[in-house]
């Protein structure tokens, strides 16, 4: 389905709206309640990425297809390994399939794992038969993707003995590792994390509880480059969000401040709202922590002509296509001058937004919502729009309850 977005039916934003819950948190509690049928989980993410997540761990197939779905990808690589007297293959789209996976094999294989590649060697199709782990240490690489470490976080307290993590190099992405092990203590699974060793202690049982999944932040990020790009004192409220977030894409609230996007917090919702602002010339942000806002942020500056160094991007490249990439071509085509390297991206203050250019998607949800808000400046459009179900449902209904006009080419 190709789409053109025009503009906004009236001229001040002024909705609520209801965001399904992250997709991070879901696909961590899905696999714990898998492991500790004590759980109960709210606000499920509706996600593919989520579908997908529940299909695999209900299915009695061989053959398990995850779809584009990284998290599921990794998650359920840990997951497997351990589940004994099963064997499986898991595999997914071709982009899964050049998406690497070998450090996670590498350390599962080195606590006695036993799994194989059914292609190519490092990535996607794998096969794996389910056995006992009880070697309690193992070495894993920290700076390709932190997956990794939270799959076989996620796992740990079931096996004999615990686990214990020594992180070898930079850590990319901490704040994910951080929700995971949150999740865990919620669970009152005891760890710990400290310099760059991470414990998980076992356990067998844990209480019967209902966790409520916050709203997907990363999803939010759309909203804050509307408001950015919205009239004085438009506003959108969000919901369910708080204070007190465990995804590291809550930064959003003071990154957004830069564009006059004012942040607060009611009872279960947050407000964006668009005050007045005096603009930074140029952006610096290091987005190691957050790296699935990036694209959202580099198109709101093109669109609001503020130049920017956005770094810490090294991930961007093994995501669902290369981000990096495919933002300098749609960007260039738009108007922007741009550069990248494999971990940066650079953009100068635009001078001009061409209109009509056709926004290809290369398979990845965010490059389709991150380039929507633009058409509140251009008309533009968006190629394979049906990929935002990846992370975001109604993404496309949302746009047209803010007041988008949406036309079905
Ligand atoms: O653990 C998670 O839920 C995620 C971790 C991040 O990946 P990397 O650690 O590979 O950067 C992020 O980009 C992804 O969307 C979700
Ligand atoms: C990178 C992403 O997801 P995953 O790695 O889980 O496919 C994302 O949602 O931006």
């Amino acid at each position: 389905m190709d789409i053109l977005l025009q503009g906004l039916s009236n001229k001040k934003i002024n909705e609520k709206i209801t965001i399904s819950g992250s997709k991070s948190e879901s696909n961590r509690l899905l696999i714990l309640q898998n492991l500790f049928s004590e759980i109960s989980i709210e606000n499920l993410s509706d996600s593919d990425d989520s579908v997908h997540m529940q299909h695999a761990l209900s299915t009695k197939d061989e053959v398990i297809n995850i779809g584009h779905a990284g998290t599921a990808m990794r998650f359920l690589t840990s997951y497997f390994a351990v589940k004994e007297g099963r064997e499986v293959v898991l595999t997914g789209s071709e982009r899964m399939q050049n998406r690497p996976i070998e450090i996670l094999v590498n350390a599962l294989k080195d606590l006695g794992a036993i799994i194989s590649y059914e292609a190519k060697v490092g990535y996607p199709p794998i096969r794996i038969k389910g056995t006992k782990i009880v070697k309690d240490k193992v070495q894993i690489n920290g700076n390709v993707s932190s997956q990794y470490i939270s799959s076989l976080l996620l796992v740990a307290s079931k096996l004999e003995n615990g686990l214990e993590l020594e992180l070898i190099g930079k850590i990319t992405s901490i704040p994910y590792i951080n929700m995971t092990l949150s999740l865990l203590n919620q669970l009152k699974i005891e760890t710990s994390f400290k310099e760059n060793i991470i414990k998980v202690y076992p356990k067998k049982t844990i209480k019967k509880q209902t966790i409520v999944v916050e709203s997907d932040w990363s999803s939010a990020s759309y909203f804050y480059s509307i408001i950015a790009l919205a009239d004085i004192d438009s506003e959108i409220k969000l919901s369910a969000y708080k204070n007190e977030s465990l995804q590291g894409d809550s930064c959003l609230a003071e990154i957004y401040q830069h564009f006059g996007v004012k942040t607060s917090f009611g009872q279960d919702f947050v407000t964006l709202k668009k005050v007045r602002q005096t603009k930074r010339e140029t952006l610096e942000i290091d987005l190691k922590n957050a790296p699935d806002i990036a694209q959202t942020i580099a198109v709101t500056c093109f669109a609001e002509k503020v130049a920017c160094n956005l770094t810490g991007l090294h991930t961007l490249k093994i995501k669902e296509t290369d981000r990096l990439e495919a933002l300098k071509e749609e960007l260039t085509n738009l108007g922007a001058t741009i550069s990248v390297t494999d971990k940066s991206l650079h953009l100068e203050k635009s001078v001009k937004i061409n209109p009509n250019i056709s926004i290809k998607t290369y398979n990845d949800h965010r490059m389709a919502m991150a380039f929507a808000p633009l058409c509140l400046r251009v008309p533009i459009k968006i190629l394979n729009a049906e990929v935002v179900t990846k992370s975001y449902q109604k993404f496309w209904e949302d746009m047209k309850q803010l007041g988008i006009k949406i036309e079905e080419l």
